[in-house]
């Protein structure tokens, strides 16, 4: 598939409630693929499961961007794209959240309007988040790429040309980089349905749960659990 760029139109706020919400509102209203939103500070950021994301302003990189005809696997291309940025030694705990060191470093929030063929896909990354600027909520889960506040609009710059990568990119390939950092293989993980083993990213995306009995389902869509550790806080 073609590469196709992003980032041009590009708006950025120096305060926004949400750049998913801006984005979203741009997208409705006709935006081109590609049309960037970004933030230097971020007051009511959205996160999945009707939860809010924290962003220290001008230490993390917010940036939500409209995307055209997206790819079914959008998640998990995102998931692929920001574990590069955020280097070798990140995982991915399926569906998008990435890991280092077991902490979450950023947060992926896919939404769209399939009827129109448009989504936005809203990215917040850790990029030089101190412990202390976060909720003490979050200190306990939260991690951070531990690089500079001048490092946020080079880390989008590399992230973005990674997305436009893996939209690009076969899935096969997409999948097999998420199961080489697959954070899940192998562990005891719980969602909503139940509990078993995580086996691995079948070839749909899907995590496949082998249960007690010996069982496999495969997991569409929602929150998975690690068994052993608390649920992720929302950063
Ligand atoms: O719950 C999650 O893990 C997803 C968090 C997504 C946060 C990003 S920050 C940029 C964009 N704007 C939002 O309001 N949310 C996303």
């Amino acid at each position: 598939m073609a590469v196709r760029r992003l980032g041009r139109p590009r708006l950025h706020l120096r305060e926004v409630d949400s750049t998913n919400r801006r984005a979203r509102e741009l997208a409705a209203a006709g935006a081109a693929h590609g049309t960037l939103v970004t933030a230097t500070a971020q007051t009511a950021g959205r996160g999945r499961q009707g939860r809010s994301w924290s962003a220290p302003a001008g230490r993390a990189l917010v940036l939500s961007v409209v995307l055209r005809d997206p790819p079914a696997l959008l998640p998990l291309v995102a998931a692929a794209a920001v574990a590069e940025l955020a280097g070798d030694s990140a995982l991915v705990k399926w569906p998008n959240d990435v890991l280092v060191d077991g902490r979450k470093v950023a947060g992926i929030l896919a939404e769209g309007r399939p009827q129109e063929s448009w989504a936005v896909l809203g990215i917040g990354v850790n990029v030089a988040v101190r412990m202390d600027d976060l909720p003490a909520g979050l200190r306990g889960t939260a991690g951070t790429l531990g690089l500079e506040p001048g490092d946020v609009e080079p880390c989008l710059q590399r992230l973005l040309c990674a997305l436009e990568r893996w939209l690009a990119a076969p899935r096969d390939e997409l999948l097999a980089a998420l199961r080489a950092r697959d954070a899940l293989a192998n562990r005891e993980v719980r969602w909503d349905g139940g509990a078993g083993t995580a086996r691995g990213i079948d070839d749909g995306g899907r995590l496949v749960v082998q249960r007690a009995d010996g069982e496999r389902v495969a997991l569409e869509a929602g929150e998975v659990h690690l068994a052993s550790g608390p649920p992720p806080g929302d950063a």
